[in-house]
């Protein structure tokens, strides 16, 4: 079977790093995309126990940075299957207290990010001459507005958007693009937002942690591998017949 190659962004920690190891695991070679070189280094020295890796810096918010990104994972692993647009951040932000600083900020990061992974990945299946897989990171909080997150709950309100356009617009490419919708996953950018919910109101990291934990069905929070292997369906032929769809994966938060 031909070598299948998946880019990957923010894979130098938390969901990106286990959606790297996993599609690794299944015999993708694998470029580790991140702001963070050494994290991005780290993970790929990591994955290369096991298979092919390379690691990249890239700002997803610049997009010539991520179309060269894209352009150096095919010139380094020779092909270019699937692309995951998985970078993002998550900051506190209540209602009031939103900057145009961070605005810019985070809506360049989580849907410019993915826009720019969506442009540059479409260049370079049409130059290979074959379709491709693109995958984009939403959240349980584009699905329901979460309280004190107003901007991030925004940018992945708007993921969802931007996936279901661009299913429709790539189709014909033989290009699907899906999104997937995480819950509270034990990562270090919810362990930051846990911190800040639980400062916020005098508490500690415990309590803001379970301020998001009360609702989940499956009555436990989410390993990054409960979203890896969901990424990997979406990576992976099973899912060819389905495109524009936001997959939650949540435990049970959620019911629509
Ligand atoms: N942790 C959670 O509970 C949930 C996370 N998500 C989403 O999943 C994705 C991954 O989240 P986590 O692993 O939890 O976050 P994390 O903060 O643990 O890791 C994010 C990674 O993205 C990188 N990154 C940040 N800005 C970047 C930029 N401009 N360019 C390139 N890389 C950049 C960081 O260096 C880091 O390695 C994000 O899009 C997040 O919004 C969605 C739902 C729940
Ligand atoms: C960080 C995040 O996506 C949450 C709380 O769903």
């Amino acid at each position: 079977m031909a070598k299948k190659v998946a880019f990957v962004t923010g894979a130098a920690q938390g969901i990106g790093k286990a959606i790297a190891q996993r599609l690794v695991h299944d015999g993708f070679a694998v470029a580790v995309a991140d702001f963070n070189l050494e994290g991005a280094q780290q993970t790929a020295t990591e994955l290369k126990q096991n298979g092919q890796a390379i690691a990249i810096k890239v700002d997803v918010s610049k997009r010539d940075q991520v179309f060269a990104a894209i352009d150096k994972t095919v010139t380094e692993l020779g092909d270019l299957n699937v692309v995951v647009n998985n970078a993002g951040v998550g900051p506190t932000t209540p209602i009031d207290t939103i900057t145009p600083e961070q605005f810019e900020k985070v809506y360049s990061i989580n849907v410019g990010g993915v826009y720019w992974g969506i442009q540059a990945a479409k260049k370079a299946f049409q130059k290979l001459g074959h379709g491709g897989k693109i995958i984009n990171a939403s959240s349980q909080a584009g699905h329901v507005g979460n309280p004190n997150l107003a901007l991030y709950s925004g940018t992945k309100f708007a993921v969802r958007g931007v996936t279901q356009t661009a299913a429709r617009d790539l189709a014909p490419l033989g290009i699907t693009v899906n999104a997937y919708c995480p819950g509270i996953v034990k990562t270090p950018m919810m362990m930051d937002i846990a911190h800040q919910v639980g400062q916020e109101a005098g508490k500690d990291d415990e309590w803001g942690m379970q301020q998001f934990s009360q609702n989940i069905a499956l009555g436990r929070l989410s390993e990054p591998e409960d979203v890896a292997a969901c990424v990997a369906y979406l990576a992976g032929p099973d899912s060819n017949y389905m495109t524009g769809q936001a997959l939650l994966i949540d435990g049970g938060m959620v019911f629509n």
